[in-house]
């Protein structure tokens, strides 16, 4: 497509802001969220893609390792990676960590034209219709899944109902209009890790090598994170 052939709509989409959001626990964050991150940032041309910590990740047990805690080693990981940004914004904010209230700060930062992304794994959209106002997601962001392997998503009426005919073929397709759509994204580092086997191998004394960052492995033993097999399942509503 020549220049003058690009109407005003297509102009638009090319000049407005792409940002990006993965958030997680991160208890600890480890390569399978940072590969995924680099890629995703990527693919979708994203001009920043903000990592967020929750405090309190409203459908699990209160994390093992504090809030502030998690954030630093977020940031350890993170180091210098072009595009990526530890944002520890949900510690400032009260109660469950719902990711409606991060996306409507993200959307009157960056405007109603930017093209705003939440990303999540399979198992985490798997659960999306149990979310606080899943609707409101999509009135503020496009939704996209990053497969995971060894998670099936496990695909219910009512999230078959909340994605309805959003979902698009291809993240060109996707960044057309600034929020409501459903894109799913085969990564090419597809990585078999999770956080829930991290902390068993630090508690049980097993190498976590190459599973995370040097540097986040090297902040978690320094500060002796990890090495009691405390991970409470009674809600969220003590601690940080
Ligand atoms: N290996 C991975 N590949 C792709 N996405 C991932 C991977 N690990 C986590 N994610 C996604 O990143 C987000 C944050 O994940 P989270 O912090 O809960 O890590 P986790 O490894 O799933 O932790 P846990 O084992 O404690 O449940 C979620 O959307 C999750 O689906
Ligand atoms: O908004 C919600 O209701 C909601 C419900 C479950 C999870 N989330 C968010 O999804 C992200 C991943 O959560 P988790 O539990 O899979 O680590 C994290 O940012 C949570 O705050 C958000």
């Amino acid at each position: 497509m020549t220049r003058s052939m690009i109407g005003p709509a297509e102009t638009e989409a090319a000049t407005a802001p792409r940002i990006g959001m993965l958030g997680g626990t991160f208890d600890p964050v480890h390569l399978g969220h940072l590969r995924s991150a680099v890629e995703l940032y990527e693919h979708l041309a994203l001009d920043r893609l903000h990592m967020i910590p929750a405090p309190q990740p409203p459908l699990r047990g209160r994390p093992q390792v504090a809030a502030e805690a998690r954030l630093s080693l977020l940031e350890a990981g993170i180091g210098d990676t072009p595009g990526l940004y530890a944002d520890g914004r949900e510690l400032k904010r009260a109660g469950p960590s719902y990711s409606a209230d991060t996306l409507a700060e993200l959307r009157a930062e960056y405007g109603d034209d930017a093209r705003l992304v939440m990303a999540l794994g399979e198992d985490a959209f798997s659960r999306l219709a149990d979310w606080h106002d899943p609707e409101r997601l999509f009135a503020l962001a496009h939704i996209v899944v990053i497969a995971r392997p060894g998670y099936p998503i496990a695909q219910t009426q009512r999230l078959g109902e909340l994605i309805g005919q959003r979902e698009v073929a291809d993240a060109s397709a996707l960044m057309q209009t600034p929020h409501g759509g459903l894109l799913r994204v085969t990564l090419p580092s597809r990585m078999a890790i999770s956080a829930t086997e991290i902390r068993r191998r630090l508690q049980q004394g097993e190498s976590v090598r190459y599973l995370l960052p040097e540097a986040v492995e090297r902040a978690a033993v320094a500060r002796q994170l990890y090495q009691t097999n405390d991970y409470p399942t009674d809600g969220c509503q003590a601690g940080e």
